[in-house]
């Protein structure tokens, strides 16, 4: 469920500092300046690059830190690795539902175990949002419809005591319905009107991610490749009030 600390629209959208390294991504948080600090996302390139002291540097100068770097393991690794985590106060942090319950449990055990002064949240990734129907049934092996492998996997997240979900912004609102509204929803695959998809397949303009039931919103390309990111990112900030305000349409 969608917490205090998320109920800003400011902080449902959150930017994929999807940047070789920080040579590149501290310009672009530069240009916030005195600004409220944005919501970032660091994956695996940045991570991989700039390593745990620069992500720990990033929360204390004050950035809310999603930490995205889906976790799929045995589950003592895995514990390990959410156990190290935890000291460097990031918001939340991934790992694919598809390691299974066992492993979806030692990490939240793990978590458990640390209790930080902001507890860390998890979020099970269910299928990726560049994955497609053809790409699920044909290359996968996994039969039935996006949607149905979704909410299983969002199930299974929801037994294993997740706290979230990384979804599409189709698969939302079913989730908050068939499996938990206390699930929070993440939603990549954001596109505003008319723009590239890339690799992504399962796209959402931000106020239909939202009407859809997204609780927060991750958004890389369009914002870090915007001749004004600080324009684009205000944009869908609005386009989370307007929507949150009650209009439809
Ligand atoms: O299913 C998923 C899980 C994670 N992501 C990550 O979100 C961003 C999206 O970037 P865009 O440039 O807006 O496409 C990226 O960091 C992915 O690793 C995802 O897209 N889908």
């Amino acid at each position: 469920m969608i917490g205090p600390s998320e109920r800003k629209a400011a902080s449902r959208a959150i930017i994929a500092l999807d940047f070789p390294s920080p040579l590149e991504a501290e310009p672009f948080l530069a240009r916030w300046g005195g600004r409220e600090k944005p919501f970032v996302k660091v994956g695996m390139q940045l991570f991989y690059a700039a390593g745990p002291v620069w992500v720990k540097g990033l929360v204390e100068a004050g950035y809310p830190v999603f930490l995205d770097l889906k976790l799929h393991d045995i589950p003592h690794t895995v514990a390990g690795a959410v156990s190290s985590l935890t000291r460097l106060g990031v918001r939340l942090l991934t790992l694919h539902a598809s390691g299974g319950r066992a492993m979806m449990e030692a990490a939240r055990e793990a978590v458990e175990a640390a209790s930080g002064p902001e507890p860390l949240r998890l979020l099970a990734v269910t299928q990726l949002t560049s994955t497609d129907q053809r790409m699920m049934n044909e290359e996968l092996g996994i039969s039935g419809p996006v949607r149905e492998s979704v909410l299983n996997l969002a199930h299974l997240a929801r037994r294993s005591g997740i706290d979230g979900v990384v979804c599409s912004g189709e698969e939302a609102a079913w989730i908050k319905a068939q499996v938990s509204g206390e699930l929070l929803t993440v939603t990549p695959g954001i596109r505003l009107e008319g723009q590239e998809r890339g690799d992504q397949k399962r796209v959402m303009t931000p106020e239909a991610a939202v009407r859809g039931g997204a609780d927060l919103l991750v958004v890389g390309r369009p914002i870090i490749r915007s001749a004004d990111p600080v324009a684009t990112y205000e944009a869908i900030v609005e386009q989370i009030q307007w929507k949150e305000r009650g209009h439809h349409g």
